[in-house]
């Protein structure tokens, strides 16, 4: 079995280092002249499956925004998954899930199961409950070669109040990191984590050896620019800055979205 980290890499180097948010929100459907319904979702939809399915390493589609239209958007996002994993790119699907473990093993079966129609390559996960209840997850992508990235430096203002807490001498922050690091030893670079590109984080990540999901590019205000210094000590072979609002408020001609993705991540792949 190949390892997360093996497909993680093989893609990126084909692809570039940026993960395409699918965003749907109800502002982009309206400014795209769609309807704010399953119909006006599912044409969003396939635009960007059209758009960034060949051209993106990773896709993240963002589940709450499919959850919102209740069993018809999650057809709409089974469409986006398989669509998107067709067409070449990882899905990370963005559900930030995290539950005690018993729970949290349903969650694993449903984003990272073979058989399950929602099956991705990864998923978000929230360590809120102790890092050690995400292991039912941890283990599932371990056993398919897929990957979890957990929340450790989100990019919101508010996430420091929990993140930045200190827990025996370390931030909290700090310890999700050095948890992930530790499940990382085995080389396979099954745990990522999210660190947002908004602000300095204040983080050692350089013995995560796994992927940095780094949301905030674009409507967030974070630059390409900004990322050599927010992530100085890190190994930029395994950033991952992200942008969803930013890349999509080009459509919704798909030449137009595919365009904004290209110059995006060329930009990233100067800067870093
Ligand atoms: O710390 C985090 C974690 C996740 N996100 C998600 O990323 C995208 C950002 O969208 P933009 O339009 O590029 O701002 C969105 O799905 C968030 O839920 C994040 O922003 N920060």
């Amino acid at each position: 079995m190949t390892g997360f980290g093996d497909r993680y890499r093989a893609s990126v180097d084909a692809r570039g280092r940026l993960c395409a948010g699918i965003d749907p929100h109800t502002e982009l459907l309206e400014a795209w002249g769609l309807s704010v319904d399953a119909d006006g979702l599912g044409r969003f939809a396939d635009i960007c499956i059209e758009a960034l399915g060949p051209a993106a390493a990773v896709i993240k589609p963002q589940v709450a925004f499919f959850e919102a239209f209740g069993s018809a958007g999650f057809a709409v996002l089974e469409r986006v998954i398989t669509g998107c994993r067709e067409a070449g790119a990882l899905v990370l699907a963005d559900a930030k899930r995290g539950d005690i473990g018993s729970t949290m093993a349903a969650y694993a079966q449903s984003w990272l199961g073979e058989s399950s129609p929602l099956v991705s390559d990864a998923v978000t996960v929230s360590p809120y409950l102790g890092f050690g209840s995400l292991a039912p997850a941890v283990d599932a992508a371990r056993a398919g070669g897929r990957g979890v990235f957990v929340l450790a430096r989100t990019s919101n203002p508010e996430g420091a109040q929990v993140q930045l807490a200190d827990a025996d001498g370390r931030t909290v922050g700090q310890r999700i990191v050095d948890d992930a690091a530790a499940v990382n030893a085995d080389g396979s670079a099954t745990v990522g984590v999210v660190v947002g590109a908004t602000r300095a984080h204040g983080l050692d990540l350089s013995a995560l050896r796994g992927p940095i999901l780094s949301p905030g590019l674009g409507a967030q205000g974070a630059t390409a620019a900004d990322l050599p210094e927010v992530f100085a000590d890190a190994d930029s072979s395994w950033l991952l800055p992200a942008s969803s609002r930013g890349v999509l408020r080009a459509g919704p001609d798909v030449a137009a979205v595919r365009a904004a993705f290209e110059q995006a991540r060329d930009e990233i792949e100067s800067a870093l």
